[in-house]
């Protein structure tokens, strides 16, 4: 029996930014969803309002702000898809009491960035950035100065995560010795090692390579104070977030020689496209490597992403299921066929589940499955009825005091 939801699936807007891999199109498109809005960049104020205004599913990358405010401006938004790791880019809890999960894809590019660190690591200890760029200006370098192997070297890796471990595994293939800082004590790998504070990383290590989330936390951990511990003649390397590392701080440690290159692919502010010029004080250094925030962005983790993120979103909108969700209780579902399928989204108060229940059994409607989770906040209850009973219950539901949000797949 083919699905019926609430809207059909051809009235159900999907709008997608930032250059979502088209894989995710053509698998909405194969789920029978027609409206499917594409843009190759970012955007923000009043064009993002414009675009998302009557959306019902949002797709990002990490350069579109979501914010509060532009969030109360997406009346019909049922869910939100980071095609990142990242999302640090949207309020997570104001979506959450929005009634709109968040889903992204947490480890389709990890491989990717760890590929990339690992041959960053290379170049840096080689000294190729400075050399490379003195070689576009007519200059012959050959020298081994400032030019070491990675055998037997140090690698730090502060937040050993999904991309810290993978990095930790590739740089022991090639030599290295792997230390590790993380806020949770965490299995090591191989034979990494973790230490017991940031300092001693710093202190230890040849190369440092960030890989945490942005967090309060994180914000700025890595500065003046931080590059001071560091070895002389050490490198940096930072794809994880822009405003983990202070480039001032940075500029200040290259410039005085303190630190012997870095290797840059996310910064403080990024531009919005490609259609838009790139300003920072680490283009004046010759042996620093910049990468426009390509860490992730490989064929084979764009086309994952793109699919794994689209799927998560046709899960939610065709059988309510929540798994994976960043923000939101999890409820896994089993198919629902031959009945009616209703989603409830509520302000985790008590009496909510009574009244939903009493209501119900009033209007006298047989409940034949019920799913609920729960968090400090918000809950979200899944409830299954004979398909003739839909409506009255939908009305039932809708009108329970606490209610964010509710629908009918149905
Ligand atoms: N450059 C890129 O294109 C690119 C691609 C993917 C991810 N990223 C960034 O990399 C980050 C890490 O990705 P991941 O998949 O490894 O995440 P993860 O959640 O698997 O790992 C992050 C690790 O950092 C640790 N951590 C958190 N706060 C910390 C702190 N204050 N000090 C030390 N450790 C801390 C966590 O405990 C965790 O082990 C993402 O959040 C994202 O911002 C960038
Ligand atoms: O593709 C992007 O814009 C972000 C990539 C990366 O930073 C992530 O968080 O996965």
């Amino acid at each position: 029996m083919p699905a019926r939801l609430s809207m059909p699936k051809d009235k159900l807007k999907f709008v997608l930014l930032e250059g979502i891999h088209p894989g995710a199109v053509e698998l909405l498109r194969r789920d029978g969803y027609t409206q499917i809005e594409t843009l190759p960049k970012a955007l923000t104020g009043d064009e993002l309002i414009d675009a998302i205004a009557d959306a019902h599913f949002l797709g990002i990358r990490s350069r579109t702000l979501l914010t509060d405010a532009v969030l109360a401006r997406a009346p019909k938004l049922a869910a939100i898809g980071a095609f990142c790791i990242g999302t640090n880019q949207i309020d997570l809890r104001a979506a959450m009491r929005r009634g709109i999960p968040v889903f992204n894809a947490p480890f389709s590019n990890t491989r990717s960035v760890a590929e990339l660190v690992l041959a960053e690591i290379v170049m840096l200890m080689r000294g190729i950035p400075h050399k490379n760029a003195a070689l576009h200006r007519h200059e012959w370098l050959k020298s081994a100065e400032g030019s070491f192997e990675v055998r037997g070297k140090t690698l730090g890796i502060i937040g050993y995560g999904h991309i810290g471990t993978q990095v930790g595994v590739l740089a022991e293939h090639v030599g290295m010795r792997v230390v590790f800082h993380d806020i949770v004590s965490k299995l090591s790998l191989g034979n990494a090692r973790q230490l017991a504070s940031l300092e001693e990383v710093l202190a230890a290590s040849d190369v440092v390579t960030l890989h945490v989330p942005e967090t309060a936390q994180t914000q700025w951990m890595i500065g003046a104070a931080q590059i001071a511990q560091m070895k002389r003649g050490a490198h940096l390397i930072n794809a994880s977030r822009g405003t983990v590392v202070d480039i001032e701080a940075l500029s200040a440690a290259l410039e005085a020689g303190h630190l012997l290159g870095a290797a840059i692919d996310v910064f403080p502010e990024e531009p919005k496209g490609n259609d838009t010029s790139f300003r920072s004080p680490l283009t004046r250094f010759d042996n620093v490597l910049l990468t426009p925030h390509i860490g992730g962005s490989t064929a084979e983790a764009q086309a994952n992403i793109g699919v794994e993120v689209a799927a998560k979103l046709l899960r939610y909108s065709n059988n309510g299921s929540t798994v994976s969700a960043v923000n939101f209780p999890e409820v896994a579902l089993p198919e629902h066929t031959g009945r009616c399928r209703l989603l409830h989204i509520h302000r985790n108060v008590p009496g909510v589940m009574a009244a939903v229940n009493e209501r119900f059994s009033q209007a006298g409607i047989n409940i034949a499955a019920q799913y609920l989770r729960t968090n400090e906040e918000v809950g979200y209850v899944v409830i299954d009825v004979e398909a003739d009973a839909s409506q009255v219950a939908l009305e039932q539901l809708c009108s329970v005091e606490g209610t964010i949000r509710c629908r009918t797949l149905y």
